[in-house]
């Protein structure tokens, strides 16, 4: 572990003068394209006439350390957009342009999660863990290599210490609306602990205030002073401040329309808009006249006034031309003059400049491990309610089924029963995954974004921790079903049966995080779902002759599980089984086994290829689901 990654793990939450942060941005620009930013230079080649947006106009600013900076500004006024610039967050889908400057030097976006923590609006957190074993996860995958058990657990006690979460720190995190659990104050102060953990010199905040009553406001503001003055640049989009708090912010940003009009002190900004004819009434919070002056709908009555568009203009030709706007361009310049002092941030720099991660990858893995196994340790409730609901199912079905013979009319039975144990057994988990995994993709991609662990690092957890329950679960149920309906008595053909139908329920667990990752959203997967799966069933065989059909259509039975399940799990039941009793003696009567298979279509002798075609799906749709995760966290949003 090097000096600075030492400094950085110190119970201490200041921030060394040499690890301090001065954050600049120049000339940024950010621009969205009518018809997407690919099709849009595509087009634009062609000459094409197209409509752009300029949603962040030529804003330049600057925060220093010890400063905490408040972004401001009316709704749509673009605080959200240059926040995600900041942060290397923006989306993919937008073009963005301009200097992004630590202390004077430009800087890769991966360096941020080294140097920086983002407080996003929202708090999402796995409901299940308790905020100690939260922040003992997060401890594991974002403090620096090398750090010591015993260093990171001080760590975390100071943190909970410092940020008054003693109370809750064996309390459930919970999931507002959902799952009881902490309350949103200290939700938020657990998001600052996760952020701190690292003792990062820069900070920023999307709306840390919003959902928080007044007096909860006012403490998460004076909790960022005090973490500013520890000699952290903390900037923060804000809505609504009381003008006590307002006046706790050492600078303001106004953006109006994506421009800026207006950066310094609180104290100034009263000043400089007083010039322009914006005089704050007596007895009013500054902050929301500001705020609702530059809103572009405004409308003043006052007579003669004048439009709020060449109001606007005025605004921002008074700003450039102030000592507001030279002071920022003076301190950007200054901020890199002071740098060659800073050698040590620089090297840090470089240090971090060829790794993304904290942590190497088996870090993160185990840490995941770890972490996914208590979560479904701490589900138990939807372990033992699917583990009743599997033995349930497996009960009805048992008993409809019950007890068949080796005669004509057990046929249809026996293969009635298979069939509907295939469809049981992978649909419920094609549906149970897409549920559970969407739920749990927003805390994937935050703590993603966060810089704390890798994709394949996550999934790979995530597949091995939940695959002993996809195991387990048909078991549970073949060993109910099977013998209830009198399958094929052999030992071995039932472990046979057994093994496909473990399969059958992989491959719709993988179906399920595939369909969830690409949608994103579940109603959208649950009506993919469907459509996506009826063609494969009916492919199977089972339904459907399929050599009866045009022949170009046939090959589609080879994308369906169903049918190699089908297949092999018919060929176990019936093949070498010479003698059917055929009760009926008027009506036609399959005589043996090889008849029955005969009657689908299905080959003995294709029975290894089914099995290894299903195992290549198990993987095949788990790499795809692997691949759609990684293509999902570099579109953004
Ligand atoms: N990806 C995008 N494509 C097109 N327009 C966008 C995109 N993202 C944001 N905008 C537009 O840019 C403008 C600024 O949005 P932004 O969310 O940054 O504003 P904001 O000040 O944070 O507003 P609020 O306080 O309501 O969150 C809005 O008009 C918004 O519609």
């Amino acid at each position: 572990m090097n000096k600075i990654q030492a400094s950085r793990a110190t119970l201490s939450s200041a921030v060394e003068p040499e690890d301090q942060v001065t954050y600049a941005w120049k000339s940024v620009n950010v621009t969205a394209y009518s018809k997407g930013r690919f099709i849009h230079r595509f087009l634009s080649r062609k000459n094409a006439v197209l409509n752009t947006k300029k949603i962040i106009d030529d804003v330049t600013g600057i925060a220093r350390p010890g400063e905490m900076l408040a972004l401001m500004g009316a709704s749509g006024a673009g605080k959200s957009t240059l926040l995600n610039t900041l942060t290397y967050r923006v989306s993919r889908t937008l073009d963005v342009s301009g200097d992004l400057l630590i202390n004077g030097l430009p800087f890769d976006s991966t360096l941020m999660s080294f140097l920086a923590a983002y407080v996003q609006q929202e708090d999402i957190f796995l409901g299940n863990l308790t905020v100690m074993e939260h922040l003992e996860f997060a401890a594991k995958v974002v403090m620096a290599r090398g750090t010591k058990k015993a260093l990171r657990k001080e760590r975390i006690h100071s943190l909970i210490e410092e940020l008054n979460l003693s109370k809750c720190q064996n309390t459930r995190i919970g999931i507002p609306g959902k799952k009881k659990g902490i309350s949103g104050g200290e939700m938020k102060r657990l998001a600052f602990a996760t952020g701190l953990l690292n003792n990062p010199p820069l900070m920023f905040c999307d709306e840390p205030t919003s959902g928080l009553d007044s007096f909860m406001s006012k403490n998460v503001v004076l909790l960022l002073k005090r973490l500013a003055l520890q000699g952290r640049t903390i900037i923060t989009t804000i809505h609504q401040p009381s003008s006590e708090v307002y006046f706790l912010f050492d600078k303001v940003m106004f953006l109006a329309e994506g421009r800026v009009a207006f950066i310094g002190s609180p104290a100034d900004a009263n000043v400089f808009f007083a010039s322009i004819g914006a005089v704050c009434p007596a007895n009013f919070n500054p902050a929301d006249f500001l705020v609702s002056r530059l809103a572009t709908q405004y409308e003043d009555l006052t007579p003669g006034a004048i439009p709020q568009s060449q109001f606007l203009s005025n605004v921002y030709e008074r700003y450039q031309s102030s000592r507001y706007a030279k002071n920022v361009l003076d301190d950007i310049h200054e901020s890199r003059e002071a740098m060659v002092k800073k050698l040590r941030l620089s090297m840090t720099m470089n240090k971090f400049k060829n790794l993304h991660y904290a942590q190497p990858w088996r870090v993160q893995f185990s840490a995941l491990l770890v972490r996914s196994f208590w979560d479904i340790i701490k589900s138990r409730e939807l372990v033992t309610w699917k583990f009743l609901q599997t033995i349930l199912v497996a009960l009805v079905f048992g008993a409809l089924y019950w007890n068949q013979g080796n005669d004509q009319d057990s046929v249809l039975n026996i293969n009635g029963a298979i069939f509907i144990s295939v469809m049981n057994l992978c649909l419920n988990n094609v549906f149970s995954v897409i549920h559970v995994f969407i739920e749990e993709l927003p805390v994937f991609l935050r703590e993603h974004y966060n810089g704390m662990y890798r994709v394949d690092a996550y999934f790979l957890s995530k597949t091995l921790v939940e695959l002993p329950v996809h195991i387990i679960l048909p078991i549970v149920y073949v060993s109910v079903m099977y013998y209830m309906v009198n399958l094929n008595p052999s030992y071995e053909r039932f472990l046979w049966h057994a093994l496909v139908q473990v399969t059958v329920a992989n491959i719709g667990t993988s179906f399920g995080y595939f369909i969830g990752i690409i949608t994103n959203d579940l109603s959208l997967a649950l009506n993919c779902a469907t459509p996506m799966i009826i063609p494969l069933i009916l492919f199977s065989g089972f339904l459907l002759n399929i050599d009866t059909l045009w022949k170009y259509l046939s090959w589609v039975r080879y994308m369906s599980w169903f049918y190699y399940a089908m297949e092999a799990l018919l060929v176990v039941q019936w093949d070498g089984n010479e003698y059917i009793n055929c009760t009926r003696p008027q009506t036609t009567c399959p005589s043996n086994g090889t008849v029955v298979l005969g009657m689908f279509s299905y080959k003995t002798e294709n029975f290894q290829f089914d099995l290894y075609m299903m195992g290549l799906m198990v993987i095949l749709l788990r790499l795809f689901a692997l691949s759609a995760l990684q293509l999902r966290v570099m579109k953004k949003n």
